[in-house]
């Protein structure tokens, strides 16, 4: 089984990416971690206790990490995720206690626990838990197996002209992770603008009948309507249950091996990916982007590891 430590801000979509990583067989979810950035740490953290709580999560500790950027000040994204950050659906009250570390040292002690080469981070928004951890305990760099995270775009952007939120609410932590020597797939949206919860995929996962289930249908109708307004978009791109697919079945998306790096002056361009496609990457090239995603297969997995989790209505 592929071990993973997920680090989010749920946020819809990164509840649907904690319900692909429970739901399904082939990953072991060893921690789940939560940062400020959809909304502020204390609600993420909520959302994040309730989400595994509906899918009856237990065994695995959640910790909360950092309450702001590591530089500039904090950005939140109501306009789409709503005042609780999982506007939509009724939460319930969480059965599960926050472990005691900080996100920060639950990461470093996971990574530090297990076989080197056998953890894969995959963090679902800022950067600033992960950029931390590599910091206070360098050798996880050398330890962790591979960097799934959903951020950036090498041509997309969703909060400025050309930056992807998850980098820009903290781009020092993100050029922090990037220029690490550990190896960074880059799941931008590039990829999951192709991730859409279309009505018919909705349908299918209404068609479950389980309360997750129903819980994911109401997310995603709130997410629908936030997208189609903030955004323009006719069904909402599900971006981080990408990066958890990825690491299920890597044959599901397209990599490309590229430089990738992160804008910090630029008055236009700040966290910005720049992926510098020009020539054959260089040999040591240590990151990668993601480019096309096997749309079926994709949410074939999203609805399957539903069917996994069960509890019907
Ligand atoms: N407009 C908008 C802002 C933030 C996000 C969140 N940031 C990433 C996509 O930019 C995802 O992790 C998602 O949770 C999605 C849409
Ligand atoms: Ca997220």
């Amino acid at each position: 089984r592929k071990k993973i430590i997920l680090d989010c801000d749920p946020g819809h979509d990164d509840a649907v990416a904690l319900l692909l990583a429970h739901g399904n067989p082939d990953i072991d979810l060893l921690a789940v971690t939560t940062v400020v950035g959809n909304q502020t740490l204390e609600k993420v953290t909520r959302n994040a206790l309730a989400v595994g709580t509906i899918a009856g999560i237990t065994g695995v500790p959640f910790a909360a990490g950092c309450g702001r950027p590591l530089v500039r000040s904090i950005e939140t994204a109501p306009d789409i995720h709503g005042d609780s950050g999982m506007d939509g659906p009724e939460l319930p009250p969480s059965d599960i206690d926050l472990d005691p570390r900080h996100a920060v040292d639950l990461i470093i002690d996971t990574v530090m626990a297990h076989e080197p080469g056998t953890v894969t981070l995959v963090p679902t928004a800022g950067l600033t838990n992960i950029a931390l951890a590599a910091r206070k305990e360098p050798r996880i760099v050398e330890r962790v197996k591979e960097v799934v995270l959903m951020g950036g775009g090498y041509h997309v952007g969703n909060w400025s002209a050309v930056a992807e939120f998850n980098i820009i609410i903290d781009p020092e932590a993100a050029h922090i992770v990037f220029n690490e020597k550990w190896p960074v797939v880059m799941v931008g949206l590039d990829l999951t603008h192709q991730a859409l919860a279309t009505p018919d995929v909705v349908e299918k996962i209404a068609a479950i009948g389980t309360r997750p289930a129903k819980f994911v249908t109401e997310l995603m109708d709130f997410f629908a309507h936030t997208y189609k307004d903030a955004q323009g978009f006719d069904h909402p791109p599900v971006h981080d249950p990408c990066a958890v697919a990825y690491v299920i079945d890597p044959s599901i998306v397209t990599t490309r091996k590229v430089p990738v790096d992160i804008e910090l002056q630029g008055k236009l361009t700040l966290g910005m990916t720049v992926a510098d496609f020009r020539a054959p990457a260089p040999a040591d090239c240590h990151t990668s982007v993601a480019v096309d995603l096997d749309h079926d297969k994709f949410w074939n997995l999203v609805t399957e590891a539903l069917v996994t989790i069960g509890d019907p209505l």
